[in-house]
């Protein structure tokens, strides 16, 4: 976690950097000044209430809405606003959206040749390329996510949790330095939700994750640093045991009722 005597700009050590960051959709500011930054190997959580502008921030980060102002610092690149969505990828910023991306019909392991190949066509990563698939890796990956057993079986045989370990999976093989989850544990039962949270802390040794997220309880067990977003604004940082006792955080967030955190 970076610790930045309440200047997030002056943050060296960061891996990726939002400066001064606003986003406006038709006049009106999803986004207004957002100055943050993300540390190499931290979990760092967007938590806020809805329309608090948290996935925006993910879409600004991994290209693919434009900010009306602001820079975003990444790695030794410096600002990536100029980089296009795939260029982004390309450097190390993955995202993982809500929309299902696996192939259902395809198993598990030949999801996973396609997603290392950074090939979509299906016919081409199977047949043509064959030769260039790491097995190793692709299990390697698998075991951390607890599918190396289930590597024949159909996507879509896997359980809403499974098929989400695997998306990270298809992520994890391209080797991101920064992974972005929105609401991974969002449908799961408290089994799953722990067992993401253990593949999290796992992933943090290869990469930083940045995760837009409503469950508190998940946010608590795992959060290097939390970001708390309302009205397109930052409204505070600090670890989750600091943020939770904020008392703006508990008026605005918090306080409102399990029905905001769904
Ligand atoms: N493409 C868009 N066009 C117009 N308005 C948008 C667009 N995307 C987001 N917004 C608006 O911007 C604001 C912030 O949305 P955003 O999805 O970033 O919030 P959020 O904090 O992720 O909320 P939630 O927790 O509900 O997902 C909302 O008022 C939303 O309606």
């Amino acid at each position: 976690m970076i610790r930045h005597s309440g200047n997030k700009e002056s943050a060296t050590d960061a891996l990726l950097s939002l400066k001064h960051i606003s986003v406006e959709f038709d006049g009106f500011k999803a986004v207004n000044d957002v100055t943050t930054s993300i540390a190499p190997h931290e979990i760092h959580f967007f938590i806020g209430p809805n329309g608090a502008g948290k996935t925006t921030l993910l879409d600004v980060i991994c290209g693919k809405t434009k900010p009306s102002a602001g820079e975003v610092d990444y790695a030794d690149i410096g600002n990536i606003l100029k980089l296009k969505e795939f260029e982004i990828v390309k450097k190390g910023i993955c995202r993982k959206f809500q929309v299902p991306s696996t192939f259902v019909n395809l198993s598990v392991y030949d999801n996973m040749r396609i997603a290392l190949n950074h090939d979509k066509s299906v016919f081409g990563s199977l047949f043509m390329r064959k030769r260039y698939l790491d097995t190793r890796k692709i299990y390697e990956v698998l075991n951390l996510v607890g599918l190396d057993k289930k590597s024949k079986e159909r996507a879509k045989s896997l359980s809403h949790g499974e098929k989400q370990w695997l998306e990270i999976a298809m992520l994890l093989v391209e080797e991101p330095k920064l992974l972005l989850l929105d609401e991974p544990v969002a449908g799961m039962g408290q089994a799953e939700t722990e067992k993401t949270a253990r593949i999290l802390e796992e992933i943090k040794d290869r990469c930083a994750v940045a995760v837009v997220e409503h469950d508190m309880n998940f946010v608590k067990s795992i959060a290097d640093d939390v970001t708390v977003m309302h009205e397109g604004a930052i409204l505070t940082e600090g670890t989750a045991n600091e943020v939770m006792q904020n008392k703006k955080v508990q008026e605005v967030y918090l306080g409102r009722g399990e029905e905001q955190h769904a």
